[in-house]
């Protein structure tokens, strides 16, 4: 029996690989304005990881970040999603394919204004037409500590809990990878070190796997690994990253830039 790739999140779908993309290109524009801004990119993000992107300015973070969620088409390149190839994908395909089996989290929080907190966490599932799952979504809204907030509309909520709302629709149709770009940019540092706790959480607690770009690296400190990109190219990888470790791998990237 083939595996159904719209199903939902289970370690016998995935069998330890959550994503992966190999030999990842992204040029963009031509002639004098070409970019290449991913060059042969591969890598593995392992099912139960909290993975951190990081690397210098326009090194590709966020080009690599769309290609791996397939908001955006490399130029070569494959990447999976679970078994799934995204490029034997038509548009209906991803795009079913990025509502079950993707979670985001943007800087900004994009939360529809006039929805609650419940309605804006389900309404991925509402637009599929399927029931959340009630026991993942109290589990889910518990870790987030939104159950007293559940009614409240987005603009009578802070910044912090606006994001712990875009963390939980993430997480919601318990998907096989959460994407996260910078999810702690527009957040105040103590609200900010809370997202990345129940980011971080919902790794160890509830087995879900996280890719987040940050330019932070106490941020950084959060994840089991950070990967470094420079100029489009995978540079370096550290396990057990702590925000010094970081820091300091990062200064390096500063000094070449002022040497070359
Ligand atoms: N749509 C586009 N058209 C042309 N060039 C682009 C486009 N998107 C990105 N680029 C270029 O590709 C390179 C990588 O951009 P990308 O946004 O992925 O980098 P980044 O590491 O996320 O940067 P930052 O940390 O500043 O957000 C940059 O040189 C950028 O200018």
């Amino acid at each position: 029996m083939t595996a159904d790739p719209f199903a939902p999140h289970t370690a016998a779908t995935t069998s330890g690989t959550a994503a992966s993309a190999s030999g990842l290109t992204k040029v963009h524009g031509t002639g004098d304005a070409r970019v290449t801004a991913l060059d042969d990119v591969s890598i593995t993000f392992r099912q139960g990881e909290f993975t951190a992107v990081m690397g210098p300015s326009g090194c590709g973070k966020s080009t690599l970040l769309h290609c791996a969620a397939g908001l955006d088409t490399p130029t070569s390149g494959s990447v999976r999603i679970g078994t799934t190839e995204l490029g034997t994908l038509d548009d209906r395909e991803l795009t079913r394919l990025r509502r079950d089996r993707i979670g985001f989290v943007f800087q900004a929080f994009n939360l529809l204004p006039t929805l609650t907190a419940l309605e804006n966490i389900t309404l991925p599932s509402a637009i599929a037409g399927r029931r959340p799952d009630r026991e993942w979504l109290d589990q889910v809204v518990a870790m987030v500590g939104l159950s007293g907030r559940l009614g409240h509309r987005p603009a009578q909520l802070s910044g912090g809990q606006q994001q712990r709302v875009a963390v939980a629709r993430a997480l919601a149709s318990r998907p096989a990878i959460v994407f996260a770009d910078e999810p702690t940019g527009n957040l105040d540092s103590r609200s900010g070190a809370e997202v990345l706790g129940f980011l971080r959480d919902s790794v160890r607690d509830l087995g879900q796997t996280v890719v987040m770009v940050t330019h932070d690296p106490s941020a950084a400190g959060y994840a089991d690994r950070v990967v470094f990109l420079c100029d489009g190219r995978l540079v370096d990888e550290m396990t057990r990253p702590t925000p010094d470790r970081v820091l300091d791998r990062m200064k390096a990237f500063d000094t070449r830039s002022r040497t070359s």
